[in-house]
């Protein structure tokens, strides 16, 4: 499993965009037929892909985790960017048509992926207790139109997993969209300095990016990303970006607390 060990915002003006893409970029996440993980040490957060072909694909036990299985001390947010496959955990089959989220709790051993075009992007966070695994389809969750057309951020952001939704120990996910014509996500931008977040932009044009912005809110970089990659945000950092084209994103956050108000916006005038 890739690792990533934490970064202190000190190193960031030493960086070249190679090693700034090295921390906080995860590229190859989709590869057909595997399942792919990265742990970061920022809230010691998992991401994984997995993209199976004609077989089922397992959830693997990375000797990194020194775990009995993935999920004996771990959940998982699950968000099927791809088209429709299965999620089958502990002899449950689940059905993920596109943008369907599936979490599950900690304790469950057996965890496979089916599906030829299907795409599971995973999150997953270490977990205290266990918490029912639960599927919600697209659309079920908690809709907040944000944004305007006028400063091209029209967005729908859907929270699923998160305090007043799904029940999580750590886990605090749901997907954006942007709206055709709007090509901002989360400007004015924020930190949360108790939450690490991630995002992994996909239903990108495969000749577009997002350029995607990092750094403390006055010393910032940015990251250009393609479709189906993944940055990681640590608490510090903030996050944003803008297409070249429309996108959505899948966001999740973990660490000290769920509370998805508790951010720190920085207004554009003082960003640098
Ligand atoms: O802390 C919250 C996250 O950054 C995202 O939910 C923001 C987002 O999806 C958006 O503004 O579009
Ligand atoms: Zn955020």
């Amino acid at each position: 499993m890739d690792q990533r060990y934490a970064t202190n915002p000190t190193e960031i003006p030493g960086l070249t965009t190679q090693g700034l893409r090295d921390k906080f970029l995860v590229e190859d996440l989709f590869v057909p037929g595997e399942a792919r993980t990265v742990y970061t040490h920022h809230d010691r957060i998992v991401l994984g892909g997995v993209l199976p072909a004609g077989e089922p694909v397992a959830l693997p036990n990375p000797d990194e985790l020194r775990a009995e299985y993935f999920l004996q001390r771990r959940e998982v947010g699950i968000v099927n960017v791809g088209s429709t496959g299965t999620v089958t955990a502990d002899g449950e089959t689940y059905e993920l048509p596109n943008c369907a989220v599936l979490y599950i709790g900690s304790g469950t051993r057996d965890v496979s992926f089916s599906g030829e075009g299907a795409a599971f992007y995973l999150f997953s966070a270490p977990a205290h207790t266990s918490y029912p695994t639960v599927l919600t389809l697209p659309g079920e969750g908690n809709t907040l139109e944000l944004g305007d057309q006028v400063t091209s951020n029209r967005r729908s952001l859907e929270q699923v997993v998160h305090a007043n939704g799904v029940q999580s120990c750590q886990v605090v996910m749901g997907v954006t969209r942007l709206h055709d014509g709007s090509m901002w996500n989360t400007m004015p931008a924020h930190t949360h300095d108790r939450r690490t977040e991630c995002y992994l932009y996909f239903d990108l044009d495969a000749d577009a990016r997002v350029l995607h912005l990092c750094g403390e809110p006055t010393e910032t970089r940015h990251l250009v990303v393609a479709d189906r990659q993944a940055i990681i945000s640590p608490s510090w950092s903030v996050h944003s970006g803008v297409g070249t084209s429309s996108y959505a994103f899948v966001w999740a956050m973990a660490g000290e607390n769920q509370d998805f108000t508790d951010m720190d916006a920085v207004p554009p005038t003082e960003i640098r």
